[in-house]
């Protein structure tokens, strides 16, 4: 018997420096490249983030100016993947329809296996551009309405809901959107990043690893778990009933979505900016119901098994009020994370190792087949 020391889950093992982001739990802080998260929600554009989070630094004026042009240029999807996407099952979870249209990109980008830093920074940004219009193409799928064509007028948040709602909403909503999407965008060696970097790591193309990560966001233990939120405080219904239903769900053995992590055991560092956000958008649309049944079910949550919420728990009432259907709240964490993710994949080739753990053999001894 090996006296190999499993680490079930990997947790608390380092396997490897990341100098992209940061998590603190005992500071309860998260930092890009230096900068505390909050800051950044406060103070920057998504797409400022989207650059800092691939180069490192924020970008100057014309950085910017350079990087949107290319970005507002790619927005428009190939004819090939829009009647594939249409092609697929109306009933398909759009996550399935956001991993298909990745690697169909990818199917068509000569350049799919030139993994350089350049090149991956190119598809890294196609990317960024292009997820946007297949959610929203999606979203108006899941109510029977035709795929709206992006516009290069638009920021990449505003032109995200005008693509998905026909319209540009409120600033309030707007900004909790983007809130929202700074907050998502990065986590270090997460489940779905790392299973970015373990693809990478074969020396696969940038496509086949976001593919896999999305596989891996899309789980109810991960990414998925703010649409599964949505539906708990749809079960749960009334502020009343939070604390009654939560002693219920926690006698059934129920997980309860949305509260735990595996890094942060003292409450999420995302969690105030993302609960301010959902309030700010409460108040706008008329959601005060939902988030004192939020603001019931944490508060007994924590009564009972001294667990905090995540980001997937504001994160999904909050999409809910901004008006997208519950399907789209994953695909929308994709459309963020495909900046960490991406500057996951180049730093993973910078200095690549191939991940291969080991593991202890409990099964039959060696026996003859015949
Ligand atoms: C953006 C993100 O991906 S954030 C994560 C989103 N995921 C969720 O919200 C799903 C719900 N949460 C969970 O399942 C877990 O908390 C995880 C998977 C996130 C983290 O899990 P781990 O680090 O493995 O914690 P672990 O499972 O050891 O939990 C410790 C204890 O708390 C319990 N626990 C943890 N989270 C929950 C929960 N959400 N509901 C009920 N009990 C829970 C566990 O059952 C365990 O109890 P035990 O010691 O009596 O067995
Ligand atoms: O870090 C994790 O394990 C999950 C998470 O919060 C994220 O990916 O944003």
């Amino acid at each position: 018997m090996s006296t190999a020391t499993i680490h079930k889950g990997l947790a608390g093992v380092a396997v490897d420096t990341t100098t992209i982001s940061m998590v603190n739990p005992e500071t309860n802080s998260l930092t890009y490249r230096g900068y505390p998260v909050q800051e950044l929600a406060a103070h920057c554009r998504f797409e400022e983030v989207a650059y800092l989070l691939w180069h490192g630094e924020l970008p100057t004026p014309a950085q910017l100016s350079a990087q949107n042009a290319t970005e507002r240029a790619q927005r428009a999807l190939p004819p090939e993947l829009i009647s594939t996407l249409l092609s697929l099952p109306a009933t398909a979870h759009p996550m399935d329809s956001l991993r298909t249209a990745v690697s169909i990109l990818g199917a068509l980008d000569p350049s799919e296996e030139d993994n350089s830093p350049q090149s991956n920074h190119t598809k890294a940004l196609r990317l960024f551009a292009v997820l946007p219009t297949v959610v929203a193409l999606t979203q108006r799928r899941l109510r029977g309405l035709l795929p709206l064509a992006p516009r290069t007028d638009l920021a990449y948040a505003e032109n995200f809901l005008y693509l998905t709602f026909g319209e540009i909403p409120d600033p309030v909503v707007v900004r909790a959107f983007e809130t929202s999407l700074i907050l998502y965008a990065e986590h270090s060696f997460n489940a779905s990043t790392f299973t970015s970097r373990v693809v990478t790591s074969t020396l696969s193309d940038l496509y086949s690893a976001v593919t896999a990560a999305i596989g891996a966001l899309k789980g109810p233990l991960h990414g998925g778990a703010n649409e599964a939120v949505m539906a708990v405080l749809t079960e749960i219904g009334t502020p009343a009933r939070a604390e009654p239903w939560l002693r219920e769900a926690l006698a059934a053995k129920r997980t309860i979505m949305g509260f735990g992590h595996r890094v942060y055991k003292n409450g999420d560092s995302r969690v105030p900016t993302m609960r301010q956000a959902l309030a700010e958008v409460a108040t706008h649309r008329n959601g005060t119901h939902l988030l004192e049944t939020y603001e019931a079910l944490a508060k007994a949550m924590l009564t009972a098994k001294s667990l905090h919420p995540n980001l997937d728990y504001p994160a999904g009432p909050a999409y809910h009020l901004m008006g997208f259907d519950t399907p789209v709240f994953t695909p929308i964490f994709v459309a963020a994370r495909i900046t960490g993710w991406t500057a996951h994949i180049t730093e993973q080739l910078a200095a690549n190792s191939l991940i291969r753990p080991t593991s202890i053999y409990t099964g039959p001894p060696e026996r003859p087949l015949t």
